[in-house]
């Protein structure tokens, strides 16, 4: 089990009474102290930002009424202002867990480090990150927004390797000059592998249901 300590504070708009809200990753008892360090070490000319709490003033959680829209009923992450392509919006935050402890069945959960087969849970626990949804099915634009590995300051001269959201750069062609507009849903991209898993997970469970064996949710 993995010992979660938080303090009250503020939370944003319309987060969820039963989730935890944080301003910094919880790490998971069972990440050993060779995998933290590395964790905490990032080569000397790697670039680092620096630390924020939240709640984000950049970004609102919002229920989906659209009936179009494929997460209809769910919440979503929308711009609250006019947002610079290329610019920093906030970090992935939830539990920080490794391969003992990953929930294959989350839905929120980001890969931190592949090879260490670390992931950040944001089931739970989390920031504003957690409601971002996924373009497929949204729009023909594509997403909006990126996932980007970072190196936070956590002071004492230390660095903590973190996933963050990126307003995805102008290109080389110029079609994301513009940025985000106030009011725009936030959108990344799950990647293919999130619902290739997904869909086959359905696929297995309905046929399971046809033999009556499952006790698993749908
Ligand atoms: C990380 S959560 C995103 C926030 C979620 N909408 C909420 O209110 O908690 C991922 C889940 O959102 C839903 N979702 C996100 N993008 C979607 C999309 N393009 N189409 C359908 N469902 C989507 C799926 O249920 C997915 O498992």
């Amino acid at each position: 089990m993995s010992k979660i300590k938080s303090k009250p504070g503020r939370t944003p708009r319309l987060w969820p009474p039963d989730i935890l809200y944080l301003s910094k990753p919880v790490i998971s008892t069972y990440i050993t102290t060779q995998d933290l360090e590395l964790l905490n070490t990032s080569s000397s000319n790697t670039p680092s930002i620096r630390q924020t709490t939240g709640p984000c003033a950049r970004v609102k959680i919002a229920p989906i009424h659209n009936s179009n829209h494929p997460a209809k009923g769910q919440n979503g992450l929308f711009a609250t202002l006019h947002l610079e392509a290329g610019t920093f919006l906030l970090f992935y935050l939830g539990f920080v867990h490794g391969k003992a402890d990953t929930d294959p069945n989350s839905d929120y959960d980001l890969s931190l480090d592949r090879e260490l087969g670390i992931g950040i849970d944001a089931t739970k626990m989390g920031n504003e990150g957690r409601f971002i949804n996924d373009y497929r099915g949204i729009t023909s634009t594509g997403p909006n927004c990126e996932f980007k590995e970072v190196w936070v300051e956590i002071g004492k001269g230390l660095t903590e390797k973190r996933m963050a959201i990126y307003v995805l750069p102008t290109g080389k062609s110029g079609k994301r000059a513009q940025g985000i507009e106030k009011g725009e849903e936030i959108l990344v991209s799950y990647g293919k592998g999130f619902w290739n898993e997904r869909n086959s997970d359905r696929n297995h469970n309905k046929t399971e249901v046809l033999r009556g064996t499952t006790t698993s949710s749908p």
